[in-house]
């Protein structure tokens, strides 16, 4: 397929920075080769014929030899935006560019949506095209740097959701009204605080009006005040939340509960930073900045009335979607450590097992339901390491349901019958089955005669053979037996006429 549309080129072309890294990723050898051949005397390139290999390369060369890379979308095994996503994770400072044709196009504008890629190149292209994009990622890419030199994470643990602060790093800085979605619990009002403790604004009040918290009557004198008598119970004049906020930043949490008799006023305060006290008709001003909160879907909300699009549109600025927990377990470690030392003081610690079995959840409630899980375990836990019977039900339940205990994920380092009945009271009802049977394959296939497993085990010979035909699983024979078994199937392998 053609890549580049025409002959070069129309368009100016621009001095690059001295010999800056690219890397180029693409399954299809003539147009990688037609493409490093054409950058190869403004950049130093590197190649790779698909996402895996581009990313051992990323991961060997680190984002001081790559300062950008082109991938195109289209490639059998990981996409293009499936390659970059991974590589924003690894070395979120490197711009990205995704190359798509027309039929992959919606996927592209998707990816820059979602930061995975910071542009996209329509095919065929002409090289002054591709040289321009390239120069404006890798400029974008120093301003965000520069920004995200100085971005200060406090309190936010997981590489993956700092990589993701990171690369909105830009925006923290801006007036522009943010809008946070994601499930909840993922940290949308920790990001939102990151935002403006790294604004001009930092020193200026920082202030959440959480939606789902109030009754509707009372949502608007809560937002914007209200004057002493202004409705039953107003005892005196009261400041609202948009006054409190002046200069610094309105969180708006769950902005999609807000009810509609409100979500006009809001506009009007949104477009003109007026506002109206309850009571009073003085209009009042306030600069401040809005970042917003859903963990609903607002658009769905706008098709079915629920929600003004004027204010839908006013807010969909600059949208940032804070990934699951489930979708980023590689923090869980770091969050853990976190909340152990919060509610322990880093006292306690947690054993591999329970760690295993938090790895195993899918977690709804997000980074607040762990949270709270390590606080139980924490106060629970009273001498030695937190164990799996220390986690909360639910996450137990569900390790039981779902953990395949044959496999050998589970294992008993010591076979006793102690350590079967600690291990029942660990899993859910539903598991004890498979345990157990893991329990006796493994006794079974450590000793060679009843009475030593049952000795070694810790229970009386009748029950373990209890044990064992409940499971259908024959008792071990003894290694006479063995080895005469042993002889005649070797001397079947030798002869296999006979
Ligand atoms: N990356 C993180 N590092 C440390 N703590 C975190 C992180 N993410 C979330 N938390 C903690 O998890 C809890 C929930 O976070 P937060 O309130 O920000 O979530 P949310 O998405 O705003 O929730 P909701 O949608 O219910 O309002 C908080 O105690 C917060 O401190």
């Amino acid at each position: 397929m053609a890549i580049f549309k025409t002959k070069p080129t129309s368009i100016r072309e621009t001095r690059a920075t001295p010999r800056r890294g690219i890397l180029l990723v693409d399954d299809e050898p003539d147009i990688l080769d037609a493409i490093a051949e054409s950058l190869s005397d403004r950049y130093r390139v590197e190649t790779a014929t698909c996402g895996e290999e581009g990313l051992d390369l990323l991961a060997r060369l680190g984002a001081s030899e790559i300062q950008a890379i082109i991938a195109d979308q289209r490639m059998p095994g990981m996409s293009g935006v499936e390659f970059l996503d991974r590589a924003r994770c690894l070395y979120p400072e490197v711009g990205r560019i995704v190359l798509t044709g027309y039929t992959d196009f919606q996927a592209a504008v998707q990816s820059i949506n979602q930061c995975k890629a910071s542009a996209f190149l329509l095919k065929p292209f002409d090289r002054g095209d591709l040289l321009n994009t390239i120069e404006k990622v890798l400029h974008e890419a120093d301003l965000r740097n520069q920004a995200v030199r100085n971005l200060t994470l406090k309190g936010i643990a997981g590489s993956r959701m700092r990589a993701f602060l990171q690369s909105h790093a830009t925006i923290t800085d801006s007036d522009a009204t943010v809008l946070i979605q994601g499930e909840t619990g993922t940290g949308k009002e920790l990001v939102a605080r990151a935002l403006h403790d790294n604004s001009h604004r930092a020193g200026k009040p920082f202030v959440a009006i959480h939606c789902a918290a109030l009754p509707e009557t009372l949502f608007e004198a809560e937002l914007f005040g209200h004057r002493q008598g202004a409705f039953t119970g107003a005892h005196r004049d009261r400041k609202g939340r948009v006054n409190q906020a002046r200069g610094g930043t309105l969180f708006i949490d769950e902005v999609g509960e807000i009810p509609p008799s409100v979500q006009g006023k809001l506009l009007r305060f949104f477009q003109s930073g007026e506002y109206q006290r309850v009571g009073c008709d003085m209009v009042g001003h306030a600069d401040v900045r809005i970042v917003a909160a859903t963990h609903r879907n607002l658009r769905e909300m706008v098709e079915e009335g629920s929600f003004r699009q004027d204010l839908y549109y006013r807010l969909n600025v600059l949208v940032l979607s804070v990934p699951a927990l489930r979708e980023r377990l590689g923090d869980l470690q770091e969050l853990v450590e976190m909340f152990l030392m919060k509610y322990s003081k880093g006292a306690k610690t947690l054993s591999r097992q329970a760690l295993m079995v938090l790895h195993g959840y899918d977690y709804p409630g997000n980074v607040r339901q762990l949270e709270h899980c390590i606080q139980r375990a924490c106060a629970l836990c009273q001498i030695g390491e937190i164990g799996p019977h220390h986690l909360s039900p639910e996450i137990l339940e569900h390790f039981g349901r779902h953990q395949p205990l044959d496999d050998g994920a589970y294992r008993f380092e010591e076979l006793t019958n102690a350590e079967l009945k600690a291990a029942r009271a660990l899993v859910s009802k539903h598991a004890v089955e498979k345990l157990e049977r893991t329990f006796l394959k493994q006794l079974m296939a450590r000793f060679d005669s009843i009475v030593a497993a049952a000795r070694h085990a810790g229970m009386a010979r009748a029950y373990l053979h209890r044990l064992l035909t409940k499971h259908q699983l024959r008792p071990p024979k003894p290694s006479s037996e063995r080895s005469t078994e042993q002889a005649r199937a070797s001397s079947r392998s030798i002869n296999p006429t006979k």
